[in-house]
């Protein structure tokens, strides 16, 4: 028999998130498939990027318990959360890169800080900027290139420590359609190697997938599945 509970690389059980009086999430139960696609969806202030932060313990729950491959985030010590950390790769709608750094610097920071062996890391920041297709533009500043551009950079930074999830925030919010589709084309790469991807997102165009399972947030809820 198959126990889909050891398929699951994310659990949620009754996660609350309060700001002061503010229940930015309440009562969160959801289960995430390791190599699963997931879209989660809801207005601003939903609690969408809080949902992603508490994964990666950006910020601790209010209440309930919240499972990572394996790790019981209430439950690790201060000295395992760079571990819990590396398991992620985040990419975040406003790109993050660091402007005085080239595209090579910003990714290769990554992985120097992961401490990746200086030998491989060359090797390893040229091929996700390929994937992406800004491998001929490496030694160009983040200023210098266009939002699309930057956000390729951001996701072959995400991708480069090949983590088990990767975690995007909104990564297409500022960008026209074909850079958004291009955007979710190399998510879809990255994926298919074997991460498993959470994406927040409004973008209707990248909601029409139809593969792809998409939990609704409001008011700090989880909506019930719509029937099929
Ligand atoms: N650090 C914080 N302090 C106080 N309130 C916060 C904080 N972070 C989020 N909130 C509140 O929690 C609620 C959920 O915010 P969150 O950023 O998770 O929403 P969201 O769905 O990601 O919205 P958006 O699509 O606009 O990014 C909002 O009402 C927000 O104002």
């Amino acid at each position: 028999m198959t126990d889909t509970r050891d398929e699951a690389i994310i659990r949620l059980f009754h996660v609350h998130k309060r700001y002061g009086a503010k229940a930015a999430l309440q009562d969160v139960t959801l289960e995430i498939a390791k190599n699963e696609l997931l879209f989660v969806t809801g207005r601003s202030g939903a609690g969408k990027t809080t949902l992603l932060r508490l994964l990666y313990l950006g910020e601790a729950v209010s209440e309930g318990q919240i499972l990572v491959d394996g790790m019981n985030l209430s439950r690790i010590p201060r000295a395992r959360v760079p571990t819990l950390r590396r398991k992620f790769g985040i990419i975040f709608q406003d790109y993050k890169l660091i402007p005085t750094k080239t595209v090579y610097e910003n990714v290769a920071l990554v992985l120097e800080a992961a401490g990746r062996k200086p030998s491989v890391i060359p090797k390893k920041v040229r091929s996700v900027l390929r994937i992406v297709g800004m491998e001929d533009r490496m030694n160009a500043f983040p200023p210098s290139l266009s939002g699309g551009e930057q956000q390729r950079v951001a996701v072959a930074r995400a991708a480069a420590g090949d983590p088990k999830i990767i975690l995007a925030d909104e990564p297409t919010g500022s960008l026209d359609e074909e850079a958004a589709g291009l955007i979710m084309s190399y998510l879809d790469t990255f994926h298919t190697r074997g991460a498993t991807i959470i994406v927040a997102t409004h973008d209707k165009e990248l909601l029409k997938r139809a593969d792809t399972r998409v939990v609704q947030l409001r008011d700090g809820r989880l909506l019930p599945p719509a029937p099929v």
